[in-house]
Parts: C-alpha cells; sequence; structure tokens
C-alpha cells in the first residue's frame, strides 16, 4: 500500500495499475520503467483539484517575452527564457510557455541533456513584478505558484541532465528555476539569490524544497534568512554550483554557453536510453523511500540490460582503465 501510494505520487496518479501489477510480478519487465524514462508526472492533479485550465487563461492575461526551445542533433536541447527588456523576468504567458516547453521535452525521447539559459547574458530576475502587482492576493499567487511547482517538478523529474546556466543574476522565481535543474554552472559575476524575504515573500515555486535537498538545511536557512547573494565561490563552496565556467570564455554568451555544452557533453556522451536510463533511477533515488526506489531501478534496469549499447559492450573485450 504504502509502495504503490509513493509511486502514485511519481506519476501524478496515472500509470499507477501498470506499477502496481510490476510489483506483484504480473506484468513484462521494465513496462513501468519505461513509463519512467518519458518523465514521471505531476504533483497537482485534476484529482487533487487543480484547476488547470482556469490558471492558464488567468496567467495568459499577462503576456511579453517568451521562452524559447532548441532541441539539437547532439541530444542536448537549449531552454532561453526570453524577456531581456525586463531582465528575462517571467510574465503569466512565460509561465504557460514552460509549461508547454516541458511537455515537448517529455515527448523528446531522443533526448539526453538540457541547457536553460536567460537571454543577452543574465539568466532570470523572477516573476515579473507588474503582473505580482495585479495578482498580489492569496488566492491568484496559491494558484500561480500551483502551477509553476508543477511546472518545475516535471522539468527536474525529465528523463534528461538538465543545467542551469547562470550568467548575471538569477533572482527570486529565477534562482528557484535553477534548482530544478541536476546541474549549475555559474559565469564570473553571476549572482543567485533567493530575494523572496525583501518581499515578504517564502519561495513558492518549490525553490526552497529543492534548495534544502541540494545545499542541506542549515546553508538553506542562511540563504533564504540573509537573502544572501551567492557568487560562483560561495556556489561552489556550498555545493549550489557545479562549476565556474573560465573566464576568458564565458560572459560573452555564445562562448559561455558552449563551455556549458562541452561540460555536460562530458555527461551524455553515449546512447539515449542509456543516459535516460541513469537519470531516471537517479531521480526514483533522490524521491523515494529506499525500497520503492530499488523497485524502480530493478524497473528500468530492466529496459537496458541486453539492449543494444550493452550487447555491443559485452561483444568487445571491455577494459575500463
Ligand atoms: C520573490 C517572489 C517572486 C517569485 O518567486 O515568483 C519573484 O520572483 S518576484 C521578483 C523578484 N525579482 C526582483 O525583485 C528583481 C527586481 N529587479 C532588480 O533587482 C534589478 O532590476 C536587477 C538587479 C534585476 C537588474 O538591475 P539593473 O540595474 O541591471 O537593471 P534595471 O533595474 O534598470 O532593470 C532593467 C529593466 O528590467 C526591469 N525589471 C527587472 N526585473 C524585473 C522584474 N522581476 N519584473 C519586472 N521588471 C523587471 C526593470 O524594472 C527595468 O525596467 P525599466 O522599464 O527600464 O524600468
Amino acid at each position: 500500500m504504502v509502495l504503490s501510494a509513493a509511486r502514485q505520487h511519481l506519476l501524478g496518479g496515472i500509470r499507477l495499475g501498470a506499477c502496481g501489477q510490476h510489483l506483484l510480478g504480473g506484468s513484462r519487465p521494465g513496462a513501468w520503467g519505461q513509463n519512467l524514462l518519458r518523465g514521471i508526472g505531476s504533483v497537482y492533479t485534476a484529482a487533487k483539484g487543480f484547476q488547470e485550465k482556469e490558471i492558464r487563461e488567468k496567467l495568459q492575461a499577462f503576456p511579453g517575452g517568451s521562452i524559447d526551445l532548441v532541441k539539437q542533433e547532439s541530444g542536448i536541447a537549449v531552454l532561453t527564457v526570453n524577456n531581456p527588456a525586463r531582465m528575462n523576468a517571467f510574465s503569466g504567458s512565460m509561465m504557460v510557455e514552460l509549461e508547454e516547453r516541458v511537455s515537448q521535452l517529455e515527448e523528446w525521447t531522443e533526448g539526453k541533456g538540457l541547457i536553460i539559459q536567460g537571454a543577452a547574458g543574465t539568466f532570470c530576475s523572477g516573476s515579473d513584478l507588474n503582473a505580482v502587482r495585479a495578482i498580489s492576493n492569496p488566492q491568484d499567487g496559491m494558484k500561480m505558484c500551483t502551477f509553476m511547482q508543477n511546472a518545475l517538478t516535471r522539468l527536474l523529474r525529465l528523463p534528461l541532465l538538465s543545467v542551469a546556466l547562470v550568467e548575471g543574476n538569477a533572482l527570486g522565481g529565477g534562482a528557484e528555476l535553477t534548482t530544478a535543474c541536476d546541474f549549475r554552472l555559474m559565469a564570473p559575476g553571476g549572482v543567485i539569490q533567493f530575494v523572496h524575504k525583501h518581499m515578504g515573500l517564502v519561495p513558492g515555486w518549490g525553490g526552497a524544497a529543492r534548495l534544502v535537498r541540494i545545499v542541506g538545511g542549515q546553508n538553506a536557512l542562511k540563504m533564504l534568512g540573509g537573502a544572501l547573494k551567492i557568487d560562483p565561490e560561495m556556489g561552489l563552496q556550498i555545493g549550489l554550483a557545479d562549476r565556474v565556467l573560465e573566464g576568458s570564455l564565458a560572459g560573452s554568451g555564445a562562448n559561455a554557453l558552449l563551455e556549458a555544452e562541452q561540460w555536460l557533453g562530458c555527461y551524455t556522451a553515449g546512447p539515449a536510453p542509456v543516459i535516460r536510463a541513469i537519470k531516471s533511477v537517479v531521480v526514483s533515488g533522490r524521491e523515494l523511500p529506499l525500497e520503492v526506489a530499488l523497485g524502480t531501478e530493478r524497473d528500468v534496469f530492466g529496459t537496458v540490460w541486453g539492449g543494444p549499447a550493452n550487447l555491443q559492450a559485452l561483444a568487445t573485450k571491455a577494459k575500463h582503465k
């Protein structure tokens, strides 16, 4: 019962039948893992009273900017938060577009990696304050927060290795967005700052929950309590940043992206089914209780065992030096 509930949580209430059957040994090995490899669902569903259509319509009333997605032959996609006139702040329509781009990435079965960047050399300054002012009542705020928690949870659960490329400022919701990626690369001069306290708020896009898992409770408390500006050096020290980009390459847009692609390429090298399986077992390991994660790992293992990459490796005399 506990196992089913936890898996249902990850699956957003769908595909539970296949999952339950497999736990009892009744379905084809790997069937559940295949579902996991396509991305594993929302936190809030219609069954839990989430009125997605209504929220989308409300958000669309605050237009501006765009969320641009380019899927590349290399298997690495680039998602650009594009609203430079407002330092890449998220308008309502951009929140809706983000969710649509996540849906497109969930369907991209050849994908291995994702880089999220801001346009024009700065990452993202959070919610568009003009929209925030217009919906500054608790009901609308909760709706926006629910929508963004779903979108960012699905983003983090994608079977792609994801990187936030932080040039310039990642503030408020922009800082929260960086935590919805597996890795953070910071350019010299980059800043990640949860400014929520200064706004009389706490993070609402899931950024606090994710931050605690990345840097631990003590560091998260300091970052939120002090609205600390985290520079690349401090980012590395507390485990928020995975790498500081080279000064010689960074700061000039295309070069920073190139460097991020090279860095990510070390981890996405290899066949897509294997890379996606790796991400999937890590997602289940970090989100599920151990016994459930072990079952999931077995399912995903069943999707690669005896697969083309595995058979090819077995056919050669492997020496891992
Ligand atoms: C916190 C909760 C919430 C959430 O989680 O959902 C949020 O994210 S609320 C938003 C939190 N972010 C901010 O409060 C950022 C405020 N802006 C700044 O601190 C600065 O603008 C900065 C540091 C991003 C850039 O400073 P700089 O001196 O380089 O440029 P400007 O200030 O002149 O900005 C240029 C232009 O962009 C507009 N701008 C910047 N951020 C936002 C924003 N979040 N929403 C709307 N507009 C934004 C700024 O007003 C300027 O416009 P202009 O018409 O030229 O005055």
